[in-house]
């Protein structure tokens, strides 16, 4: 089957209204590239859990806690998703990985692409995961974050993806079945047409294709209009062609307390942490150590702590102040998880409405246990970052932002409040 639906230029793109499913590997890349769409117009939502999503969007993505599941597991969850997501009207599909093309050797990014490629039937997929909005771009084939190499930046430590290479075809080729080649920027710079053509005429399935600025992804969406399945990053929304939403609509803030929770180790979030102390925000180190021998006692004192604060205040709960804070083992990660989502559960519970968190596998560890199965997206916070809005299963309505660990501005736990309206 031919992977190109349409001819595609840019007029078509506008009239043509195409139903775009996008299955996102974590919470977090969910709200992001939703966010993305939204600011091009394009009515969107995030399904967290089973149930008829809304109506009247033309973008619905799916998110997934699939980044470090098992593999068969993943491209399990990612095949559903998929088949969800044409039940539903969409024609044409994206999968959303980190725009650090967080995984391993062993995947998951290249057996999610090869299953969603077979199930699609594209025959070449883009593989593009540059954000340069938040400081990703591609160039020569090579992955950079800021100034650096991707294997040179932080990511280089993760505790569960670490990546220690950053030509990103060769990131992708242990884990796929399929040739990856690459385009690089001479080409883009040729323009859609150019693009587009030698992506049909290239020998290998996947192409990773340089782009360096934000001019670049609009080529690269342009030239991949037509395309059944495209891959990548948020930044392969933000060169989509445009909707005829209003960007700005904005739902309104339900009235309540305020509360941040940081399951996340990277840099950027502990800066965030610190910046809020440093600001006045009451802020609680989560006793890690202690949710071995005594998690419901470590969830008491927390909760007991956040009930003690100023209910103007907005007090930040966090897992980690410096690495050595970090406890090794998944044992240690998922206690963590379930803490965090705990107090969450009770905070809201208990009058919380607006709650930012921090963290992907954080993120959908909570949005699962209060049961938010869709969720609205609402105001720009930063590049990646957005409130959203969900209702619990127990009925209450909660403003959430769910944050990548590396993203947000320092500063992003005392300012995200004033997008809210
Ligand atoms: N002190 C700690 N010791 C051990 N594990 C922890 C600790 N604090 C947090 N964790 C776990 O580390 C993991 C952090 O992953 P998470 O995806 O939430 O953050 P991140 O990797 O920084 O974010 P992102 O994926 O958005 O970049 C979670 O499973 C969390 O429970
Ligand atoms: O693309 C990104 O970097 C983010 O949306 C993300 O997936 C980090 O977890």
């Amino acid at each position: 089957m031919a992977s190109r639906m349409l001819s595609g230029t840019v007029a078509e793109r506008r009239e043509t209204v195409v139903r775009i499913g996008v299955v996102a590997d974590d919470f977090t890349g969910a709200t992001d590239i939703a966010a993305a769409y939204a600011s091009r117009g394009r009515r969107s939502v995030v399904l967290t859990g089973p149930g008829e999503p809304p109506e009247g969007n033309d973008v619905v993505v799916a998110a997934l806690k699939t980044r470090t599941a098992p593999v068969a597991e993943a491209v399990e969850a990612s095949l559903a998703a998929c088949e969800r997501l044409r039940a539903l009207g969409c024609e044409r599909f994206v999968f959303k990985y980190c725009s650090t093309f967080d995984s391993t050797d062993r995947g998951n990014i290249g057996p999610v692409l090869d299953a969603l490629a077979e199930r699609t039937g594209a025959e070449h997929v883009v593989v593009a995961p540059a954000f340069p909005g938040n400081g990703r771009t591609i160039r020569d084939g090579l992955l950079y974050v800021g100034d650096v190499l991707l294997e040179d930046s932080p990511m280089r430590h993760h505790p569960l993806t670490p990546m220690t290479r950053s030509r990103v075809a060769e990131l992708l080729r242990p884990q796929t079945r399929y040739d990856v080649g690459e385009i690089h920027a001479d080409i883009v710079r040729a323009g859609a047409a150019q693009l587009a053509g030698t992506l049909a005429a290239a020998a290998e399935k996947y192409l990773v294709v340089d782009t360096l600025t934000d001019d670049d992804l609009v080529t690269i969406a342009e030239a991949t209009s037509g395309d059944v399945l495209v891959s990548g990053a948020a930044g392969l929304a933000l060169g989509s062609a445009r909707g005829d939403a209003d960007p700005s609509e904005a739902w309104p803030t339900p009235a309540g307390r305020r509360l941040v929770v940081c399951g996340s180790a990277s840099a950027r979030t502990r800066e965030q942490v610190r910046h809020a102390a440093e600001n006045g925000q009451p802020t609680l180190r989560l006793d890690v150590g202690g949710l071995a021998s005594d998690p419901g006692g470590v969830v008491r004192d927390a909760l007991a702590w956040f009930t003690a604060q100023d209910p103007a205040s907005a007090p930040v709960i966090y897992s980690v102040g410096d690495l050595d804070d970090v406890r090794s083992g998944p044992e240690a990660a998922a206690r963590t998880e379930e803490a965090l989502s705990r107090i969450v559960e009770a905070a809201i519970a208990s009058g919380v409405t607006q709650c930012v968190v921090a963290g992907g596998e954080t993120s959908g560890a909570v949005v699962n246990r209060l049961g938010v199965h869709a969720l609205r997206i609402g105001g720009l916070i930063a590049p990646g970052v957005c409130w959203a809005e969900g209702v619990t299963a127990a009925g209450d309505r909660v403003a959430l932002a769910l944050k990548s660990g590396n993203f947000g501005t320092p500063d992003m736990f005392v300012t995200a409040w004033e997008v809210l309206r």
